[in-house]
């Protein structure tokens, strides 16, 4: 069996900077015509001249122009019209962290409350940019998620011209947001699609799996994997790809984050046909993201085969998903 998308993309994802970003930006542009880039570096991306040379950096390490980066900025409630304006032709999207949720948030926002962004928000409305959300309360980890729904709630009705994208969605509470607002979206990663918290801590602990938000209920799996599956036209796939150094995962502080980048496609490749929808799969990784953020990528053709590929031990300091195993799919040479 084989498929060929047509202009993959990659709609949450962390490149870092530095030598990190020199290892894993090939691996996404080996399988993505495009991705958007997550802001959250040390300091975030909060200016044109971070987020042009960041850019420049990206397309640097990549050294191809099949590969579109799509900038993100560091959301913060001091960003006034005329900034939002002259940077507007530079990014896709802006970022919101509330403060401390996750890796590199501290900047993050400490209130989430609607009338405190209000500003911010209208101008991003009326510019039309789109707002990117980690939606997470600072709860009891496995209900953040879960009761973060009322904000999302209350800013898809104050700002019904806004396009908000629920970040890497885990829970069924945030899947029945999709068709309750028309102006909210979501991406969905890899990883939310296969494992729940057994993977992660129901028996030997798997640093490798701990992500934001962390991996949830049998009942969250199935709510994500119908409205994947099945290319539900509001959900689109971001892998939320976080690499970070063996020593930064395999320590009593584990760093949350899971690198897919290298086998994000081929995997979703086996799931889709397992499930007898391969079909569906151009939507999910590619279409539904060009209608939604209203984008024409670069365009490229990947192919993927039901031919197994050994996944290596590490990519330098990365230690990937499915690292020293075989997958059942892989990318056409
Ligand atoms: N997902 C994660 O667990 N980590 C991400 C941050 C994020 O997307 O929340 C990272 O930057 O490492
Ligand atoms: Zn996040
Ligand atoms: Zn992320």
């Amino acid at each position: 069996m084989k498929i060929t998308l047509k202009s993959p993309l990659d709609m949450h994802l962390h490149l870092r900077d530095d030598e990190m970003l020199k290892t894993v930006a090939p691996l996404s542009s080996n399988s993505f015509c495009g991705a958007l880039v997550m802001p959250n570096l040390v300091p975030p991306v909060t200016d044109k001249d971070m987020v042009k040379s960041y850019k420049g950096r990206i397309i640097e390490a990549i050294g191809s122009d099949c590969f579109e980066p799509y900038m993100t900025l560091f959301f913060q409630d001091s960003y006034t019209r005329a900034f939002l304006e002259q940077v507007r032709d530079d990014i896709l999207a802006v970022k919101l962290y509330p403060a401390g949720i996750t890796t590199n948030s501290e900047g993050g926002v400490a209130a989430l409350d609607v009338e405190t962004l209000r500003p911010t928000l209208q101008i991003m409305s009326d510019l039309k940019i789109p707002l990117c959300i980690h939606g997470e309360s600072n709860g009891f980890v496995m209900d953040r998620e879960q009761e973060f729904m009322p904000i999302y709630e209350a800013l898809a009705q104050s700002f019904p011209e806004l396009s908000i994208v629920m970040e890497h969605i885990t829970t069924a509470a945030a899947v029945a947001m999709l068709d309750r607002y028309d102006n909210i979206y979501a991406t969905i990663t890899l990883h939310h699609l296969l494992i729940t918290l057994d993977d992660v801590a129901g028996g030997m602990l798997k640093p490798h799996l701990f992500c934001k938000p962390i991996a949830k209920r049998y009942e969250d799996r199935e709510a994500l994997l119908h409205v994947a599956l099945n290319a539900h036209p509001k959900v689109m796939f971001g892998s939320d790809s976080a690499p970070h150094p063996q020593h930064k995962k395999e320590a009593c502080g584990c760093a949350a984050g899971v690198f897919t980048a290298p086998i994000a496609l081929p995997v979703l490749a086996e799931l889709f046909a397992n499930h007898g929808l391969l079909d569906n799969l151009q939507s999910f990784v590619s279409n539904n993201a060009m209608n939604i953020y209203n984008i024409t990528p670069p365009v490229t053709e990947l192919v993927l085969e039901d031919t197994p590929m050994h996944v290596p031990e590490k990519y330098n300091t990365v230690i990937p998903m499915y690292a020293g195993e075989q997958i059942g799919w892989s990318i056409r040479k």
